[in-house]
């Protein structure tokens, strides 16, 4: 079979098969960073080149695009939340450990292109870390987790870092720290961890955000991939 037909009719069933895009995960402007001080970037929208590039791809025969997401980080300090406020829109208080790993996979159009995110969420608990970390392989990005209520969690971020690298190619990963339950600190607390987080987040040229996956609030970061 010639590789168009092929390369068609894959589309097709795909379009078929799933169902359209969430409105929200359409994708229209450059999403904003949580902190000027630990962002990607600080424009106000796409540039015009990846508008342009999009365009393009949007009428060419490009397929869908697929980004894996990797959330590592202590046991207990919400990576499950986090993907759960993000994909599902919920929130459990009941706390049940990742066995190994879980995966969601979300769809989004960006400026017309369809784009999917595999999210990897990954145990924190000692004992499951060597199977977590057989999945850490092809990561295009990297969100490493601490609870801005524990210090020690954020300590540790480091050597989460450092594992999560061994696996993947440092120049091409895109690195995220994520400080989870803002809810429970008080602002006087919250903002003496945040020049901590700030700085490492600085040091490893990561983006920085604080979310409540309780509240919601600020859990859209995922957009900002
Ligand atoms: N108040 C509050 N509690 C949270 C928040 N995020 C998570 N929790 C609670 O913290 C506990 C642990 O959350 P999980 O998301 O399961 O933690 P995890 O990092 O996935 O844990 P492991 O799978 O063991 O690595 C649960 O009881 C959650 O309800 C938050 O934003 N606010």
């Amino acid at each position: 079979m010639n590789s168009d037909f092929c390369f068609m009719s894959l589309r097709v069933s795909a379009m078929s098969v799933f169902p359209p895009v969430r409105r929200d995960r359409v994708i229209a402007h450059l999403p904003q960073a949580f902190r000027k001080e630990a962002a990607f970037h600080l424009t106000e929208d796409f540039n015009n080149k990846v508008r342009t590039a999009c365009q393009e791809q949007r009428t060419g025969t490009v397929g869908f695009k697929i980004s894996k997401v990797i959330v590592v980080g202590d046991l207990a300090v919400g990576k499950t939340c986090l993907i759960n406020r993000f994909c599902k829109d919920a929130f459990d208080k009941n706390y049940k450990a990742t066995i190994g790993v879980d995966f969601e996979m979300e769809r989004f159009e960006v400026l017309g292109v369809p784009f999917s995110l595999q999210l990897w969420d990954t145990a924190g608990q000692e004992r499951f870390k060597c199977i977590a970390s057989t999945y850490y392989r092809g990561a295009q990005v990297v969100i490493i987790v601490f609870d801005v209520n524990d210090i020690a969690s954020l300590s540790h971020a480091r050597q989460w870092l450092e594992d999560a690298l061994k696996e993947n190619d440092p120049t091409s990963v895109q690195l995220f720290l994520v400080g989870t339950k803002k809810d429970l600190s008080s602002p006087a607390q919250y903002s003496r961890i945040e020049q901590d987080a700030l700085k490492f987040a600085k040091d490893i040229h990561a983006e920085y955000w604080a979310v409540s996956s309780l509240t919601g609030k600020s859990s859209n970061l995922i957009t900002d991939f």
